[in-house]
């Protein structure tokens, strides 16, 4: 078989020690995007790969051992937020791929370009734009995309079992969630909006963060809050109130049910949420000009 032509290594180039963290099971890495290939039409020297979670995330001191400049991260939000909070201490340079269902960090950092394109992008680049990314946090857990409290985060267990192929799973999950959809809430402490709501949603944005309170009642009030999110004006239905408060408490029971990024967690509360901005700096290769 042909091999295929290495891109011109102009920015990242040959001499760029890369570490590859890739989870084959996010949703998009399929055999047409492998390892191999990748490093193959890159050009860029791949010292190392870490199948995630099989293997652990390496350390920041294990990058440093193998002198590594570039880690690429092929995977999808959930295991970009997992690496890029085990090694927030590390100095080098970060190139997420979309390698997942949603790739929002991708599509922040590069537009809907595809992994091939993104590496030619980067590496006909001398010197390739980083940027720390803004972050949302509470108790020990990020997120760069969306943390997601109160009761809908329960429908991570639904779509986790479908992944898995557990379709009798699924539907206990699902059945569960249902319910628990509406019933019970998050209790939204130190804003405006200092009350009870169906669900909070903390979004990281460079300049603090956006909170949304979600106030939906019963299931008709779901759907249509449901339509606005698929139409991408959900922050503008009146059921939705944004804030931007500098730090918030949520308060919910005994264990409050959160998504960081796509991952499920249970925390006691009250949990204090704030933000801040990385010190890993994302390589960039679209413009703001450029189209989203
Ligand atoms: N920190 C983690 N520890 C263990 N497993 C994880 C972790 N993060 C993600 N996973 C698992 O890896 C799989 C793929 O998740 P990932 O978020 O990478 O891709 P995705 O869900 O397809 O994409 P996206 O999050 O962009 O929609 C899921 O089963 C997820 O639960």
């Amino acid at each position: 078989m042909k091999k295929a032509e290495p891109f011109s290594p102009v920015g990242l180039s040959g001499a760029m020690r890369a570490w590859l963290i890739v989870n084959p099971a996010s949703g998009s890495v399929t055999e047409t995007h492998s390892i191999d290939a990748l490093a193959a039409e890159t050009a860029i020297e791949l010292v190392r790969t870490t199948i995630f979670p099989d293997e652990p995330l390496p350390r920041a001191d294990d990058l440093a051992t193998e002198r590594i400049e570039l880690l690429i991260l092929f995977a999808g939000d959930g295991t970009i937020n997992a690496a890029a909070c085990a090694l927030d201490g590390w100095g080098g340079r970060v190139l997420v791929l979309p390698g997942g269902t949603m790739n929002m960090l991708a599509k922040q950092l590069h537009g809907s370009a595809d992994p091939k394109a993104i590496v030619a992008r980067a590496a006909a680049d001398p010197a390739p734009e980083a940027i720390p990314l803004p972050f949302v946090e509470a108790g020990p857990h990020r997120a760069f995309v969306a943390m997601i409290a109160g009761p809908p985060a329960a429908w991570a267990h639904a779509r986790e079992a479908v992944r898995k192929g557990r379709l009798q799973a699924a539907w206990r999950a699902a059945r569960i969630a249902w319910t628990r959809s509406f019933a019970g809430g998050v209790r939204l402490r130190g804003t405006p909006r200092d009350r009870r709501h169906r669900a909070v949603v903390a979004i990281p944005d460079p300049g603090g963060m956006e909170i949304a309170a979600i106030d939906v009642d019963g299931w008709i009030g779901a759907v249509r809050l449901g339509l606005e999110w698929l139409a991408g004006d959900w922050r503008t239905s009146p059921a939705v109130t944004i804030m931007t408060p500098d730090a918030a408490s949520i308060e919910g029971g005994r264990a409050i049910h959160l998504l960081f990024d796509g991952e499920s967690v249970k925390l006691p509360g009250p949990l204090r949420v704030s933000h801040g901005m990385t010190r890993l700096g994302f390589i960039r290769t679209i413009g703001s000009e450029d189209e989203q």
